[in-house]
């Protein structure tokens, strides 16, 4: 719709008082808004020869004719690179618009003046008349999306046009009853997460989640929404957000986006009528993408990082396809309203899940696709994929709220009385902290005393050590003497055990040349034997006394020495309990103080 015409098709629906006076109080139903459902608009445009592609002398496929919009895509010719053994054919696509950006010197050449003039103005308009709208640029790497969209300081793109546009109609809107509020966001989706653009880059990312709201539809939580009021704010941030994107050199291209960018605009008038003291609120939401271009491993030559973010990207622009083979299907469009058979596997990306509304609910969508002109298979998936998305529909409607006085006084009572009750709960909350923080005192009272009383028992442990190990060492020299005299007796008892067990048969007596006395002892020559004054034995002879051989009488009683070495053996046996006792103490008392360690030390000394 011309913009002219729309305000004052605006301005004038706002000033009908007639139309409103009969309405009921509270909120009022906005108006019947007629769903417009539209297909996506698919336009296709063609680069440049880049520097490589130059050098190389390759030979562009692509020819477009502006008069009818269609592209065609030529067979590569034998010997060049692009061609193999297999078959190829000229094909034929037609678009929306076509945008040859080949050539400069061609009187129908594309600047991106033009690409804005031909259909990024017409999606502000949409926006200014408070429609969702979505514009993404698909094309293999390296094909000229990111150009498309952001451009350069020297040629700006769809993105920045459209907000300078903006912020121009904002300026010179000629309804002084209207406010504006703009809100931009701006994040990408790399390897499945998404990264808020508009916050600096930490050493670990912020992964931000995706949420589903009844009211609100698939939105990401957390992400930074800044208001702007002019064109030099909005600049800033494309810079800060462009500084945080994720790019990378490639064999294809020497910045290559390596995610999917989503710059998101907002867009809020308020526009109050005096006549009729209605206020009518539309928002608008505008979502320029620049998604992260297809790529074959082989060409791209990625491996690492790189070649696992490629597997990513391509992963998601399959699901992308998906979705769009899913929307593009007719029998979706069934007459006779019955839900269609295939779900749509929004879900199955991050991407496609957050362009559900985009992609087949809720607004006005183009998709750019970029074509690099010496392509043959990238360029026919680039233009199948562009030929299949002209077949969505989608439902926009208008985002419109319209309040008379009375509704608008409910609605600033009722949320007069929100504030009230969420007063109370918040001074219950301050009172449940000042409950928590006394609690919590109580709490570090009873910890600091638990922690003296252990510091006491620490130092009674100590002091029982000490004294412990005095006692140790006061015992060391008993313990010695001990130890050795139970070595001694243990040896005596042996010794006395084996004297038993084996006793000493002493022999007969040899009595040399025996010579008897006139006392009749016999002087022998032998020691043991009682010897007479001259030293010789007196052996006393009883000619009538048995000389038996009973070594019974050899000085030892069998009855005594047994009861000897019972009562050593007791002895020792008592002695070495009382010492299993005293380790058993000792051993107990250095597992309770823990100091196992030192009393080992102080032993070893
Ligand atoms: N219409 C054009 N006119 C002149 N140069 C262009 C045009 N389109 C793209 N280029 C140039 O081609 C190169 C690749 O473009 P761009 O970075 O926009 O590709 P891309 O599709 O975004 O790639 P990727 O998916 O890897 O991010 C850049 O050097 C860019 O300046």
């Amino acid at each position: 719709m011309d913009r002219r015409l729309y305000n004052s098709l605006r301005a004038s629906t706002a000033s009908t008082p007639s139309l409103r006076a009969s309405e009921p109080i509270g909120f009022m139903a906005p108006p019947p808004m007629a769903e417009d459902p539209g297909n996506v608009k698919v336009v296709v445009r063609c680069r440049a020869f880049v520097r490589r592609e130059r050098e190389k002398g390759t030979q562009c496929l692509i020819r477009m004719d502006p008069a009818t919009n269609k592209t065609t895509l030529f067979a590569p010719v034998e010997g060049d690179e692009n061609a193999s053994r297999r078959v190829y054919e000229d094909k034929e696509f037609t678009f929306d618009k076509s945008f040859w950006s080949h050539d400069e010197s061609d009187p129908h050449y594309a600047h991106q003046e033009d690409v804005y003039r031909s259909f990024g103005e017409e999606f502000l308009d949409h926006n200014f008349n408070g429609y969702h709208t979505c514009i993404f640029a698909y094309g293999q790497t390296g094909s000229g999306k990111s150009y498309t969209m952001m451009g350069s300081p020297e040629n700006p793109g769809l993105i920045p046009r459209t907000c300078e546009e903006l912020f121009e109609r904002i300026r010179d809107e000629p309804t002084p009853n209207t406010s504006y509020h703009v809100q931009v966001s701006y994040f990408e989706v790399y390897n499945e997460h998404v990264r808020d653009l508009l916050v600096a880059r930490t050493a670990l990312p912020n992964y931000l989640k995706i949420r589903d709201s009844p009211k609100d539809g698939v939105y990401v939580q957390g992400l930074t929404e800044v208001e702007v009021k002019s064109y030099s704010d909005v600049e800033r941030l494309f810079k800060q957000g462009d500084l945080s994107r994720t790019t990378a050199s490639t064999k294809m291209n020497d910045t290559s986006s390596r995610s999917h960018a989503v710059f998101t605009i907002r867009l809020k008038q308020i526009t109050h009528s005096l006549l009729s003291d209605e206020t009518i609120e539309r928002t608008a939401r505008m979502r320029l993408v620049d998604l992260a271009g297809s790529e074959r491993a082989k060409s791209t030559e990625a491996t690492g990082q790189r070649l696992k973010e490629g597997g990513q990207i391509n992963k998601s622009l399959t699901t992308l396809g998906r979705v769009i083979a899913a929307l593009s299907d007719p029998k979706r469009h069934n007459p006779k309203g019955r839900r269609p058979r295939e779900v749509v596997p929004y879900r199955d990306s991050v991407l496609t899940w957050l362009l559900k509304d985009s992609l087949g609910g809720n607004s006005k969508t183009a998709m750019v696709a970029c074509i690099a002109p010496a392509d043959y298979d990238e360029t026919l998936s680039t233009l199948r994929y562009a030929d299949q998305a002209k077949r969505i529909r989608t439902r926009a409607s208008v985002n419109e709220d319209c309040m008379s006085a009375a509704q608008r006084d409910a609605q600033i009572s009722e949320m007069a009385e929100q504030i009230r009750s969420l007063q109370v709960s918040v001074n219950a909350a301050s009172q449940r902290k000042r409950e928590e923080a006394t609690e919590l005192e109580e709490y570090q009272r009873q910890v600091a005393l638990m922690q003296r009383l252990m510091e006491e028992n620490r130092q009674v442990s100590d002091c029982k050590i000490k004294s412990l190990s005095a006692e140790v060492e006061e015992l060391r020299p008993a313990n010695a003497a001990l130890r050795s005299e139970i070595e001694t007796l243990k040896r005596h008892l042996s010794l006395a055990l084996g004297e038993l067990k084996n006793p000493i048969i002493l022999p007969p007596p040899q009595l040399d040349s025996p010579e008897v006395e006139e006392d009749g002892f016999i002087r022998v020559n032998k020691r043991g034997v009682d010897l007479g004054e001259d030293g010789k034995e007196n052996i006393p002879i009883h000619p009538d006394e048995d000389v038996s051989d009973d070594d019974s009488d050899s000085g030892y009683d069998e009855g005594d020495q047994d009861e000897l070495a019972q009562e050593l053996q007791n002895e020792a046996q008592a002695f070495l309990q009382d010492l299993g006792l005293f380790r058993k103490k000792v051993g107990s008392d250095v597992e309770r103080f823990g100091l196992q360690e030192a009393l080992s030390d102080l032993l070893k000394q």
